[in-house]
Parts: structure tokens; C-alpha cells; sequence
């Protein structure tokens, strides 16, 4: 097996530690997450109960095949624990995550966690943010302008790149589509040098409904697990770090 894989599936069972009987479970999305919720239902076969908040329809379609209960979120006051993946972590454990495209879902469920898991292969641990393109949702009205928006303030705000690409579904010219019915510019940063400002600015051009850096919330525990081949390394887990 490829060692990213291994690495997955090694960070996937180690997520497994933090849950508890009864706990309502948020439910990432991506490759990472899959094995997780796989692992989940396993226990669940077993008797295990937790209910469950998706953060796309893929999760929610992969939990349920598997006979995880789903919670709709909004009779949720609270979520113990959520497990996600990420597609950078960085030094301070921020986060840029959404190259599966469910960044919005994955923000509104991570804010409303008392406690953070996120699973990832050692491959997404870099120092600072912005090699992996910046994913960032915006309404399909006047994308085009909010790109162009976009584009000034990753220059405003010291990235040493700045590009910004419509993701399209298999097509050329074809959008891809949210689950929330919205679209993704994809951004190469090269560097983003102040991670906190770049997210601020972005998410304060209309049109952006999110970007995918994912700072840490002063409430919210954050872990990180790190899996190769040869096992896991857990960082963090205090809050607001
Ligand atoms: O943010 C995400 C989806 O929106 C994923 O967590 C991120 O893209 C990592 O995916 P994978 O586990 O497949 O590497």
C-alpha cells in the first residue's frame, strides 16, 4: 500500500480514541475522513451509539450506508467531537482544508466542536499555509468579479502568488457545484505570511462565503494526529491552541 495511504488509515484509528458512548460526532469529508467513518461503523455494528453531522452529502451518504445514525444539525445545540481532515497543517495547527470542497459545511461544524480531531498523512504538515491552492466559495453571481476581488487582496496581503482558477466538474467550462449550490475558486498563494489577515479580508469581499483557512477558535480544543507507516504523531489538544 502507498505510504500516504497507510498514513491515513494509521491517523483514521487513532481518531477512534477520542470518542465516547452517547457523544454526537461531527463527520469531516475526503479520503482521510472516508477510513474514519468506516472505522465508525464498525464500532457502531457493535453496538457503539453516536449520532452523527455530516459535512457533506458524501459523508452523510457514506455514514448511513454503514447504519451510522444521522443528527440534522440544527437540533443540535453542540457537537463533542469532529474529525476532519486537512490539506495543509501548519505550525500554529491552522489549517487550509476545502480540496474536497466542502469547506463551508466543515467551518460551521468545526466552530460549533467542543473538540477538534483533524487526520492527516504526514505529507500535509508544512511550516506556513499556501502551497496547496486556497479554496475559497462564492455565490455564482458575479464570480467572475469576485475573483478579480480576490486576486487583489492575496497581493494586498503579501502572498507571494496569486492566481485564481474557477474548479471545474469534469469538464471544461463546467462549474463545480457546491453542496450548498455555490462555486469554488481554487487560489495558488505560493506563501501566505499572515494566515489570520488573509482569511479576514477574503471572507470581507461580497460574493466569498468562506475561504478554507481554518484558524483556531479560542472554544474549540484542537488535536492534531499526523499518521506514516510507522504510526501516529498527536499534537495539540489544548484550547485555542
Ligand atoms: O477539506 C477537505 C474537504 O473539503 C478535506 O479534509 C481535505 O481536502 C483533505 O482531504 P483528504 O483526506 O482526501 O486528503
Amino acid at each position: 500500500m502507498n505510504p500516504l495511504d497507510l498514513g491515513k488509515i494509521q491517523a483514521a484509528a487513532a481518531a477512534i480514541d477520542y470518542l465516547e458512548d452517547g457523544m454526537i460526532v461531527g463527520l469531516g469529508t475526503g479520503s482521510t475522513t472516508n477510513h474514519f467513518i468506516a472505522m465508525l461503523g464498525d464500532l457502531v455494528a457493535k453496538g457503539f451509539k453516536i449520532g452523527a453531522i455530516p459535512t457533506s452529502q458524501a459523508s452523510a451518504r457514506l455514514a448511513e450506508s454503514l447504519g451510522i445514525a444521522l443528527i440534522d444539525i440544527n437540533q443540535a445545540e453542540r457537537i463533542d467531537v469532529t474529525v476532519d481532515g486537512a490539506d495543509e497543517v501548519d505550525q500554529f495547527h491552522n489549517l487550509l482544508k476545502g480540496g474536497g470542497g466542502a469547506l463551508l459545511r466543515e467551518k460551521i461544524v468545526a466552530h460549533a466542536t467542543d473538540h477538534m480531531v483533524v487526520i492527516a498523512d504526514r505529507s500535509k504538515r508544512v511550516t506556513d499555509l499556501g502551497a496547496f491552492p486556497l479554496p475559497v466559495e462564492v455565490t455564482s453571481f458575479g464570480f467572475t468579479i469576485t475573483a478579480k476581488k480576490i486576486f487583489d487582496v492575496l497581493r494586498e496581503t503579501g502572498c507571494s502568488d496569486a492566481d485564481v482558477k474557477l474548479r471545474e466538474a469534469g469538464a471544461p467550462g463546467r462549474p463545480f457545484v457546491t453542496d450548498n449550490g455555490n462555486f469554488i475558486l481554487d487560489c495558488s498563494c505560493g506563501h501566505i505570511p499572515d494566515a489570520a489577515t488573509t482569511a479576514q479580508a477574503l471572507n470581507a469581499i461580497p460574493g466569498v462565503v468562506e475561504n478554507g483557512i481554518f484558524l483556531s477558535f479560542p472554544h474549540t480544543r484542537r488535536t492534531i494526529i499526523f499518521g506514516d507507516e510507522d504510526g501516529v504523531e498527536v499534537m495539540g489538544g489544548v484550547v485555542g491552541v
